[in-house]
């Protein structure tokens, strides 16, 4: 999308409500306009979606964006260690919504819920996927069904894959680039945030022979909700203040799934070099991205090839020429903003993504996809303007 959609369809949307957007579309639903109540009664909508794992950062995030959304309501949320308790109770934040109480996934009855999000941990998610029922659309926020190839997650995960057979139903769910493949899933594989705000840039590039595939390197960071919710050592206030730190440098897991995404816009093997950090802010995400241009390529050619590929694309924005994409300017909202800039070293470019890690590289794109196997406009629910400053 150029800039001054960008601003045009933000101002739109925010004075767009619900009721209009769904006499566009022309679909019937019920609705109560939580501004004016300050209470949702979300299961009066008509797709009853449940959120597993809900008690976690992606869980609740999803919860967030499905109090704007006209037609899914919460039928069901599930936790571990906190089931038994009230949303409200653990987040706070949500104690606005009508929503039912925590409950643990053995308990779950989904004979009356049409979609899940499954927002847990991977490794535990397969088997958990796994004894779902048939009927359910499934997004699953994990790696679990990220990597097409079950050795390669063996390998990066250093456990085995214990769905094999649903891998191969799996849809990897970057939703600008894998739209029509997602409309027809069952189950979605929700990118890593990572993943994410890396290859929204590098594939158009990579499809266009505008960049090298042999010298790509990504230095990217992270906020801390990145890590989820739970208690880690290297997550205490005292560890994360006033500092970073790379991690995972030569082997983080992200690794395989963004080479398979450039692999496939390449159509052969694609290397990447990538470090994360984590950076002492609770959310969003850069992605610094340094490439090498195909021989006689100019910067002016990457800009074009990427205002061309998003200039239709709602939520993904190349910046003006020479505007620094800032995390400030995603935060809260579904945005991805992209810019690409020449470097010193002729024949280089260099290339900014931000994201939210919590909505676009997370439980907004699965919103997105949400909508789109549901056969609804993929925008619903996502009308949030970045939080800023
Ligand atoms: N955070 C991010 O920015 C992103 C996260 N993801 C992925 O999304 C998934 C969720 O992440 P996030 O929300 O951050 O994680 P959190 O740690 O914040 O939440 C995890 C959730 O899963 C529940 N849970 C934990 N273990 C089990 C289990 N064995 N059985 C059932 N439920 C369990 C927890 O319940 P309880 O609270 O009761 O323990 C909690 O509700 C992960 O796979 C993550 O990698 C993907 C993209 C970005
Ligand atoms: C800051 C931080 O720790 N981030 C996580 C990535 C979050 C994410 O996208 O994880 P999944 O691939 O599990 O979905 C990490 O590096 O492992």
């Amino acid at each position: 999308m150029s800039v001054a959609a960008f601003s045009s369809i933000c101002f739109n949307r925010a004075h767009c409500s619900n009721k209009e957007l769904i006499k566009q579309h022309n679909v019937k639903s019920h609705i109560k306009c939580s501004i004016k109540s300050g209470i949702t009664s979300t299961l009066q909508n008509n797709v009853r979606v449940g959120v597993l794992g809900a008690s976690g950062y992606t869980g609740s995030e999803i919860i967030r964006l499905l109090a704007n959304h006209p037609h899914f309501g919460v039928a069901l949320m599930t936790a571990d260690r906190k089931a038994g308790q009230a949303i409200s109770s653990v987040f706070p934040h949500l104690v606005t919504q009508d929503l039912p109480d925590l409950i643990a996934i053995k308990d779950a009855d989904f004979s009356d819920v049409d979609a899940v999000f499954c927002c847990l941990p991977h490794g535990t998610t397969q088997e958990i996927i796994k004894g779902l029922p048939e009927h359910l659309k499934i997004v699953d926020l994990s790696a679990d069904f990220r990597l097409r190839d079950v050795s390669e997650y063996e390998e990066w995960y250093g456990q085995p894959h214990r769905a094999p057979d649903l891998q191969k139903e799996a849809i990897y769910g970057l939703t600008e680039v894998l739209r029509e493949e997602i409309k027809n899933a069952r189950l979605v594989a929700n990118p890593g945030c990572y993943p994410t705000s890396i290859q929204l840039p590098l594939v158009p590039l990579i499809k266009a022979n505008l960049i090298q595939t042999s010298n790509i390197i990504v230095d990217a960071k992270s906020g801390v909700s990145g890590a989820g919710r739970s208690a880690k050592e290297n997550l205490l206030f005292t560890e994360v203040t006033e500092g970073m730190n790379s991690y995972g440098v030569t082997r983080h897991r992200h690794a395989p799934e963004i080479e398979q995404g450039l692999a496939d816009a390449a159509g052969s093997k694609v290397t990447i070099s990538f470090t994360p950090h984590l950076i002492p802010m609770s959310r969003g995400m850069q992605s610094t991205i340094y490439v090498e241009m195909a021989p006689g390529v100019r910067i002016e050619d990457l800009y074009h090839q990427l205002q061309q590929s998003y200039e239709n694309e709602e939520f993904v924005v190349l910046l003006e020429n020479g505007v620094i994409p800032r995390t400030h300017s995603v935060k809260g909202s579904n945005y991805c903003l992209i810019n690409v800039f020449p470097d010193r070293i002729p024949g280089r470019a260099i290339i900014i993504s931000v994201i939210d890690n919590l909505v676009k590289g997370a439980s907004g794109q699965a919103l997105q996809n949400l909508n789109l196997i549901m056969g609804f406009p993929e925008n619903l629910g996502l009308h949030y303007l970045p939080l800023f400053p």
